[in-house]
């Protein structure tokens, strides 16, 4: 059996439209005269995440009856409202290895026809075309979701768009931290086409054109944490993977050199800035998510229909609700000041995970029981530590071994946090070590400029969502299930899947 909410289409058969003859060969045999036949498209569940549409055809000596079935099944799939009808589709024709068009008209279009959904496709002339599209020029009213067709930096594009767009309508100040953001009513597929695909990867389970496009068919609704980064009060960027100072922001402003490598160019850089071995003083602070269940050394892992995620988001809207019945001025997360934490030091990495990260590179990802729904991300903070023992916890980004398992990695859940790098600290901070900072920081531009020396520079850069940042100090809050994906999170592999 399939679930109706499996179905993809239903399709009437006609003898020259079978080209194969398997229309043929049931009547015949059958051995007798069939009225008609109808063919039923579903979702096939095959290896390691992935999805097929399968097809099975009905012959049918009354014609009356076959009908019938074409028609109720037609009846069922209509009255089930998830699912989009109209869909507004951008394309990056630069992303990954440049297959995207290619990949949208071979894979995804024939299937978005066959299931019925009609489509606006735009492929982008220049970057940034897909978000300011979205904010200024699309009519969202006339369509049910927007596809992406690319890799995370087009995926970032887009939420760009539908937030700066659902905010500014109705009257919200993006500069300020502390403003509760609305959630975007449309929903968004990805089909991925990129380098890292890690969103894709880490909330369906796979990087697959034709899964993705049957989980919009199907009209799967997944919602995604999002964090606002600030600097100060003038609004950066928005973030739902991964957040990261030191190594992951010197890899991704490395490779941004080497594009035209395609996704080879993170594996090149990574091994330089592995040897590089820069780290970076700083301040972090960070308040963590003490009302929140589940932490990032659980076994458990956010999986389908996740219940922490559940618990956590219906907690976080029930306490939001309290504070405005009681008239207070929204505090942004109602936690209080004293809440906070301060860590001071040395660190090679500063990692904010607000999702596992897995992705083909990493198929458990940065931060494996990280939620994709639970209104907290998992700060990692990586101390300077040997070249051996940075390796050992890289290694272990691609391993079983836990890799918060070691005395220079720690990990919190948190709701927001902070960084201040070491040179714009505190006018009191920096009191104590002018004349120290002051050689720095010539030391320090010199060293950028001729990276040779092996000095480690001041500052590195923050890689958002594989986007560099152009401020060092930032503040991050997370907003428990901003958007909606057409997704429903990693299924458990099912017995079928066991047997296969
Ligand atoms: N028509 C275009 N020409 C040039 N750049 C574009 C165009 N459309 C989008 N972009 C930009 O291309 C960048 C990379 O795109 P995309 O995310 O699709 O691929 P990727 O970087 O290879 O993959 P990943 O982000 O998964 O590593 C994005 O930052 C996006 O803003
Ligand atoms: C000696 C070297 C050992 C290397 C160990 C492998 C570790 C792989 C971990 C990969 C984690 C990817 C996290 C995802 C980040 C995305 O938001 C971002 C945008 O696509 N991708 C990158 O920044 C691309 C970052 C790619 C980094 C390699
Ligand atoms: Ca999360």
């Amino acid at each position: 059996s399939v679930p109706v909410s499996e179905l993809v289409a239903v399709r009437e058969e006609e003898e020259e439209n079978r080209d194969d003859g398997s229309w043929k060969k049931i009547k015949e045999s059958e051995g007798q005269d069939c009225g008609q036949a109808f063919t039923v498209l579903y979702v096939e569940r095959c290896q390691r995440h992935r999805w097929r549409c399968a097809e099975v055809t009905f012959a049918c000596a009354d014609e009356a009856l076959c009908q019938l079935w074409v028609s109720s099944i037609r009846e069922q799939l209509a009255t089930n409202t998830s699912r989009p009808e109209h869909l507004l589709v951008y394309i990056n024709p630069c992303g990954g290895k440049r297959k995207a068009e290619h990949i949208y008209e071979l894979k995804v279009a024939p299937l978005f026809a066959r299931a019925g959904i009609r489509t606006h496709v735009i492929v982008t002339e220049y970057a940034n075309h897909a978000r300011d599209h979205l904010k200024t020029e699309a009519e969202l009213k006339k369509f049910d979701g927007v596809v992406c067709v690319g890799g995370d930096g087009m995926f970032s594009e887009i939420i760009h768009g539908l937030i700066w767009r659902t905010q500014i309508d109705n009257g919200i100040d993006l500069n300020c931290p502390e403003e509760t953001l609305l959630p975007c009513s449309l929903r968004i597929g990805i089909i991925p086409a990129g380098s890292t695909d890690c969103i894709c990867f880490a909330t369906v389970g796979t990087n697959d054109p034709v899964t993705s496009a049957l989980h919009i068919i199907v009209g799967d609704s997944q919602p995604l944490d999002v964090c606002s980064v600030h600097h100060n009060s003038l609004f950066l960027r928005y973030s739902v993977s991964l957040l990261g100072y030191g190594f992951y922001g010197d890899v991704l402003t490395d490779s941004e050199r080497k594009r035209w490598m395609g996704p080879a160019r993170y594996d090149l850089s990574g091994v330089k800035m592995f040897l590089t071995h820069h780290y970076y003083e700083g301040t972090v602070s960070y308040l963590p998510a003490r009302d929140a269940i589940g932490t990032p050394r659980d076994a458990a892992r956010c999986r389908s229909g996740c219940a922490v995620c559940k618990h956590n988001g219906e907690k976080l809207s029930e306490t939001a609700e309290r504070y405005k019945m009681d008239g207070a001025l929204d505090s942004g997360d109602h936690e209080s000041d004293s809440e906070w934490r301060t860590i001071r030091g040395k660190f090679l990495a500063i990692n904010g995970a607000s999702m596992s990260c897995a992705c083909p590179r990493s198929p458990k990802g940065l931060s494996p029981a990280a939620h994709l729904a639970d209104g907290t991300t998992d700060l990692i903070l990586v101390r300077k530590c040997s070249r051996f023992d940075f390796l050992r916890h890289l290694l272990r980004h691609t391993s079983k071994d836990d890799q918060f398992d070691l005395n220079f990695v720690e990990v919190h859940r948190v709701r927001r946090f902070r960084f201040t790098p070491r040179h714009c600290q505190s006018d009191s901070d920096l009191e104590l070590d002018l004349r120290e900072s002051g050689k720095r920081q010539i030391f320090s531009q010199i060293c950028r400029d001729h990276p040779a020396c092996g000095c480690t520079p001041a500052y590195s850069s923050w890689n958002c969502d594989g986007e560099i940042l152009t401020h060092t100090a930032i503040d991050v809050r997370v907003h428990c299930q901003l958007i909606k994906l057409f997704a429903r999170g990693i299924e458990e592999p099912t017995v079928f899947e066991d047997l296969a």
